[in-house]
């Protein structure tokens, strides 16, 4: 090590030749005086352990996009290594779409360093949608697009995600390959710190009065009823959580031929520190939909919608007179929603060759209620990973083939309702939402009532989602060993709470009991933890490492044949089974994880 401006790192060497080499890289190509001040402080303290956390990995490609809470260090999300991750895409890009959410900073350096590369950025100028940015880079006909944005991540935390030219999100091999060019040459150039070059190059222009006007536009393919829609009595209420949904949200209700809905003011505008909410995920459900709810009942709304802060997923509740408010879960939502798109496709195409073409996507941990309804109705499903990035894929895939993709979900409350997007979108799900609760209103039907209806033509499909929080890797990776090496070397639990276990599914290590050739169909993934278990009593169990958070998840779910079926004693049984089967596996208390809260 050498002297770097004030601080002499001869004197400060650590010893390990990696992370001397790793402080060395920072504090010489670290331009921004905060962030480098951080490692500096630490390296005077003595903070081996911490420099070593932050230095000596990199984040990587998770669910959607890196992810990581924001600071120094190539292990988190700052100005260095956003610079690094968009200079390697910079050799990928001809053009770039690019905008921020909350840190306007961060994205304008994406835009500098493609834009001191003399490549023409599209840069958004305010606060637009995550699904804005895959709708962009299509019609726009950009080679790629960048969205910064943490999602619904806790305030501390940021995150990048990129989309390819065909607008779905990067996956792999691509994820992989750009990481290794990181690594590989991951010093900034000089050039990519010029932040100002996103106000005053002449290659940089702002699309989104164009983008947001054509998006409204496109609205109309899933747009079925418009007249309906303008004599509507329903009243809805928006919550954009703190994030970019409001505007959009408004306008599109206006696109449906609906009166905007009515915003929950304290959380309408964006707020870094999301103040009024304990979550930033609609996920959660009810506590985290409080103010929604009060002035829902205040303005005598029955349906309340809240998109999550980038506006990409949605959740719904609807007030009735029997059991106050139904929080629907992601996915009895997508056997709505699924079931609604299916209902208008069917209007327009009777022939029934035409279901030959026609899909419904999900990912293996969401409900298979969609299955169910492909299964009846003569069309197609697929499953695939975790995360939109592998739906965008999927949707590429058929769409090459002369296939069509006209719905997909996560039971994460992400929604992809026809094919102006090969991504989640929370904004014209909210708006789709509205269209069919008032179709169901004309017929005199609540959103619930209609989920009954589905429920016993296509079956009763009962599902409990939750997880755990771990922040200790090295638990998180004891807890799956001991279960790939239950009653001895390489098996796996044969039973739970005295059902047995009849097939297994380990995607990471890519077996599956159930295929002739014990391989698992859906593509390995080395990175992260997911085992499925299947119980002799029809009951399908996923344990799986987040992408996005410390937490480990845990998905399971009962299919009913069709008809009729005793939903409480099904729900009774799914959690007794869910809660042994999180108690024998987990080990909770033993493993010091943290329930959840609310
Ligand atoms: O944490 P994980 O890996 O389970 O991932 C979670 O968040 C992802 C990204 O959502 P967003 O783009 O809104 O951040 C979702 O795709 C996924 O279904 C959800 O489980
Ligand atoms: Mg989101």
């Amino acid at each position: 090590m050498e002297n770097n401006g004030d601080l002499d790192l001869n004197c400060h060497a650590t010893g390990d030749v990696r992370l001397d080499t790793a402080i060395y890289q920072w504090i010489t190509w670290d331009k921004n005086p905060k962030t480098r001040a951080q490692i500096e402080a630490l390296l005077l303290d003595g903070q081996v352990e911490e420099l070593r956390r932050r230095l000596c990995s990199r984040m990587t490609f998770g669910t959607a996009g890196l992810r990581a809470a924001m600071g120094a260090g190539f292990a988190l999300i700052n100005d260095l290594t956003i610079i690094q991750s968009t200079q390697v895409n910079n050799s990928y890009v001809k053009g770039i779409d690019s905008l921020s959410y909350m840190t306007s900073s961060l994205a304008r350096l994406t835009a500098a360093v493609m834009l001191c590369k003399d490549i023409p950025v599209f840069l958004f100028s305010t606060y637009v949608p995550t699904p804005f940015v895959p709708y962009a880079v299509k019609r726009l006909g950009a080679a790629a697009g960048v969205m910064v944005t943490a999602s619904h991540n806790p305030k501390e935390d940021n995150g990048y995600k990129v989309y390819w030219h065909n607008g779905a999100q990067i996956s792999s091999p691509n994820d992989k390959e750009i990481l290794k060019c990181i690594e590989e040459s991951s010093e900034p150039w000089s050039e990519s710190w010029n932040e100002s070059l996103a106000d005053n190059s002449p290659l940089r222009s702002d699309p989104l009065r164009e983008i947001s006007k054509k998006y409204m536009e496109d609205l109309s393919s899933v747009c079925f009823h418009r007249e309906l829609n303008t004599k509507s009595p329903l009243k809805f209420v928006h919550s954009s959580f703190h994030g970019v949904g409001h505007d959009y949200v408004q306008q599109a209700f206006r696109a449906f031929g609906f009166p905007p809905p009515i915003p929950v003011p304290e959380q309408k505008d964006p707020d870094p520190n999301f103040s009024t909410v304990s979550c930033p995920n609609p996920e959660e459900g009810e506590s985290v939909l409080e103010l929604s709810l009060r002035l829902a009942e205040r303005e005598n709304a029955t349906i309340v919608m809240a998109t999550d802060p980038d506006a990409d997923r949605l959740a719904v509740a609807e007030q009735s007179d029997r059991c106050g408010w139904k929080v629907f879960t992601g996915n009895e939502l997508a056997a709505l929603l699924g079931w609604w798109m299916l209902f208008n496709w069917k209007e327009t195409h009777s022939d029934p060759a035409d279901r030959e073409r026609m899909y419904m996507l999900a990912t293996t941990v969401s409900s298979k209620i969609l299955k169910a309804f492909a299964r009846i109705e003569g069309f197609h499903f697929e499953e695939t990973l975790p995360g939109f990035k592998w739906i965008g894929k999927k949707i590429h895939e058929l769409a090459k083939t002369g296939n069509e993709v006209i719905f997909a979900f996560e039971e994460s409350i992400g929604f992809l309702c026809g094919s102006m997007v090969p991504d989640k979108d929370g904004v014209s799900a909210a708006v789709v939402v509205a269209e069919m609760a008032s179709y169901l209103y004309n017929k005199n039907l609540t959103l619930h009532q209609q989920l009954e209806n589905i429920f016993e033509i296509y079956g009763y499909h009962i599902s409990t989602t939750s997880y755990v929080i771990c922040h200790d890797p090295p638990t998180v990776k004891r807890i799956f060993t001991r279960l790939r090496n239950f009653e001895g070397e390489n098996t796996y639990p044969r039973s739970s709470g005295g059902h047995s276990i009849v097939d297994v599914r380990d995607v990471t290590t890519g077996y599956d009991s159930s295929q002739p050739d014990k391989l698992c169909v859906l593509p390995m993934t080395k990175s992260s933890q997911m085992i499925t278990f299947t119980l002799q009593n029809g009951i399908v169990a996923t344990l799986r490492t987040s992408g996005t958070e410390p937490k480990i998840k845990f998905y399971t779910e009962f299919c009913a044949p069709p008809g009729k079926s005793d939903i409480s004693s099904l729900e009774e049984e799914l959690k007794k089974v869910t809660d042994t089967l999180v108690e024998e596996f987990l080990e909770p208390d033993k493993n010091n994880l943290i329930r959840r809260s609310i």
